[in-house]
């Protein structure tokens, strides 16, 4: 919808469907889209539409025709919403489409589907393609097919993931003390390699257009921690409303949920404390070996806002922020679809075992997550 706003109209939008109903219905709405925010209602059309179900079927809006996947045209820019369990199913399904020269913007809940599409997708890294993370605090649920309710105004912060020694993305930041990133970066000096860039700097470009989502381009360092803090009030806020089949604002009305609030966020800084102290051993021992003197280099600690009381504040101050919403991980569990707890809690249960910290709060509401997922909700004794 806001992207429709900002991109000229010959630049073709395709909505990929996660099933044939929401499409046909989308078909028959026009496929127009639409966003109430302050109880006002805006439209925008100008969408393909394709189903997920059949992804050898592609249908555009001009002809009405199915075409066969390999008249599939190529993707230049992937906005990956989806859930994140359903991530690597869906990007290898769009494979065929993708080349080195698209850009991925991952925009999702929980951590690790990063590593996860290079582990088991993007292989080579070669052939990668550019991938851009996003963080985004907006409130937003869908009231029918194609019409969005913004309930909650935020912002969406994004970076990139630097991934060539050809170009660097962040010599703006650098240059005007972590101010601002700039899109000339983005054009590489050898004209040779430049369409390799062409959809990073649009989507960059797109992206800065969208003033109504203030989105804003940040170092990638800044979106690790910012993605790190959601990560925390997401295994904390998602399973515990999941369980007590509560709102968000109702989830800390006991000292009970701010006993688990304090051991959740203090694993989860365990964690990421763990986790940055061997990244940077990573960076000290490349320094070395291109001949500096570790002892000479300045390291960062571990940020302020990931410390145990600045992620326990951040999930109170989430929950009262939104605190009439259903979370997605209880919408989830009531409609019985899987949830997102091995990208939250299981992200982070992946970080104790690698680094050997203990996280048993964690391993317990994974563990009560599962069980709420495999024994139906009606049961009446
Ligand atoms: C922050 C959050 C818990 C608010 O509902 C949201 O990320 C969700 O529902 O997953």
């Amino acid at each position: 919808f806001h992207l429709r706003r900002v991109v000229p109209p010959n630049q073709v939008i395709t909505l990929l469907h996660k099933s044939t109903g929401q499409a046909m219905v989308g078909r028959m709405q026009g496929g127009i889209v639409q966003v109430e925010r302050d109880a006002f209602v805006s439209s925008a059309n100008g969408f393909d539409h394709e189903m997920f179900e059949e992804p050898f079927r592609n249908e555009r809006r001009s002809g009405g025709k199915s075409a066969e996947r390999s008249d599939a045209p190529n993707i230049d820019t992937l906005f990956v919403t989806c859930k994140a369990h359903q991530t690597v199913g869906a990007i290898s399904r769009l494979l065929p489409r993708l080349s080195r020269n698209s850009t991925i913007v991952l925009l999702q809940n929980g951590m690790g589907i990063h590593e996860r599409l290079l582990e088991d997708v993007f292989r080579n890294p070669d052939q990668r393609p550019h991938f851009i993370l996003a963080t985004n605090t907006h409130g937003a649920f869908s009231k029918a097919p194609l019409r969005i309710v913004h309930t909650g105004v935020g912002e969406i912060q994004f970076g990139l993931v630097p991934q060539s020694r050809e170009i660097s993305y962040e010599s703006g930041f650098r240059e005007s003390g972590g101010e601002e990133g700039r899109l000339s970066d983005l054009v590489p000096e050898d004209p040779t390699i430049a369409p390799r860039y062409h959809s990073l700097r649009q989507t960059v470009a797109a992206l800065l257009l969208m003033e109504n989502l203030a989105v804003s381009w940040r170092p990638i360092s800044e979106i690790q921690v910012a993605l790190r803090r959601k990560l925390a009030v997401n295994s904390v806020i998602n399973p515990l409303t999941a369980l007590m089949n509560c709102r968000n604002g109702d989830v800390f009305n006991s000292t009970a949920s701010l006993r688990i609030l304090t051991r959740v966020c203090s694993e989860a800084y365990a964690g990421f404390a763990a986790e940055m102290q061997s990244e940077t051993q990573l960076w000290l021992d490349e320094q070395a070996r291109q001949g500096a003197d570790p002892e000479t280099l300045s390291v960062g600690r571990v940020p302020r806002g990931l410390t145990p009381d600045a992620l326990e504040a951040e999930c109170l101050r989430v929950a009262d922020l939104t605190k009439g919403n259903v979370s997605s991980m209880l919408s989830d569990v009531r409609r019985g679809r899987p949830t997102e707890i091995h990208f939250m809690n299981g992200h982070l249960l992946r970080l104790g075992s690698r680094y050997r910290v203990e996280m048993p709060a964690n391993a317990m509401l994974r563990n009560l997550i599962e069980m709420r997922s495999a024994i139906p909700l009606d049961q009446m004794f």
